[in-house]
């Protein structure tokens, strides 16, 4: 079986979440079964791009992160697209017996047995200003298939008051998994410069929302890899 690629970079690091700032490969798919309205990895999701997409053996893909990295172990980030419509489980039994760890990105719209085998799952449901609807039933067999992940987190992005209540009732449903909050990058074209200013604002307003409620669940952090290349691709 071979894996939809769109794209293999690194190293560089993770500039969201619980693993901000660790050094890692990312593996992105091709192919997603959502159609955020803020999605900044077009390129993985739509099939306009299909051609620039590759078929990849595991090995192949194993042997990329291998070169990448210099065989070095680090974490392997899986994002895409939605890496959850695919089979990851050869590619994290070599990476693993090579003493990689592994992490994977992905929405919570489908289950997968290897989620099992990864040390960081993070789920992140799309809020309203996505256009997207979560089926919550199934985000629950994604945090079950992980429960044997070293560690299963939630990671939200806030585009505006009505995302930041609904993240409140996610958290509700899921209290167990710690909640990571982002405030959404409305520019996500490539070629156009992000406002940094704008971004600022946009993390100063979440946080002063969330503290104003007295909110101390969630840690709130910055897309730290667009604060520093923008929106540029393979960083
Ligand atoms: C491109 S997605 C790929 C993985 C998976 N499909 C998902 O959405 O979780 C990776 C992460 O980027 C976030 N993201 C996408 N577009 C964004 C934007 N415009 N601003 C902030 N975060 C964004 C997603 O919510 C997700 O947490
Ligand atoms: N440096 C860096 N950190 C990231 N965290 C999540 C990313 C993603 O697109 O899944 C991403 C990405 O594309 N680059
Ligand atoms: S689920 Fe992720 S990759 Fe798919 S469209 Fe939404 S943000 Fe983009
Ligand atoms: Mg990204």
């Amino acid at each position: 079986m071979s894996l939809r690629i769109a794209e293999i970079f690194g190293p560089t690091i993770q500039g969201e979440g619980a693993l901000i700032g660790e050094p890692t490969v990312f593996v992105r798919t091709g192919g997603c079964d959502y159609r955020c309205s803020w999605c900044d990895s077009l390129h993985a999701v739509e099939s306009r791009y299909r051609d620039t997409w590759a078929a990849m053996s595991d090995e192949a893909v194993w042997d990329e992160v291998l070169r990448l990295s210099g065989g070095q172990p680090l974490t392997v980030s899986l994002s895409g697209g939605n890496p959850a419509i695919q089979d990851f489980a050869p590619v994290i039994a070599r990476g693993r017996a090579a003493g990689y760890r592994f992490a994977c990105e992905t929405q919570g719209s489908v289950a997968r047995p290897w989620f099992a085998e990864l040390d960081t799952l993070v789920l992140s449901p799309k809020p309203p200003s996505s256009g997207e609807t979560v089926d919550w039933d199934a985000f629950a067999a994604c945090v079950r298939a992980g429960s044997a992940a070293r560690q299963t987190v939630m990671k939200i992005v806030i585009f505006d008051g009505t995302d930041y209540a609904w993240a409140r009732d996610a958290h509700a449903r899921h209290p167990e998994l710690p909640l990571y909050l982002q405030p959404g990058n409305p520019e996500v074209d490539p070629e156009t410069p992000v406002d940094p200013q704008a971004l600022a604002d946009r993390l100063g307003w979440l946080v002063e929302r969330t503290m104003a409620d007295t909110w101390f669940t969630p840690r709130i952090l910055p897309q730290l890899h667009v604060l520093i290349w923008g929106n540029k691709r393979g960083v």
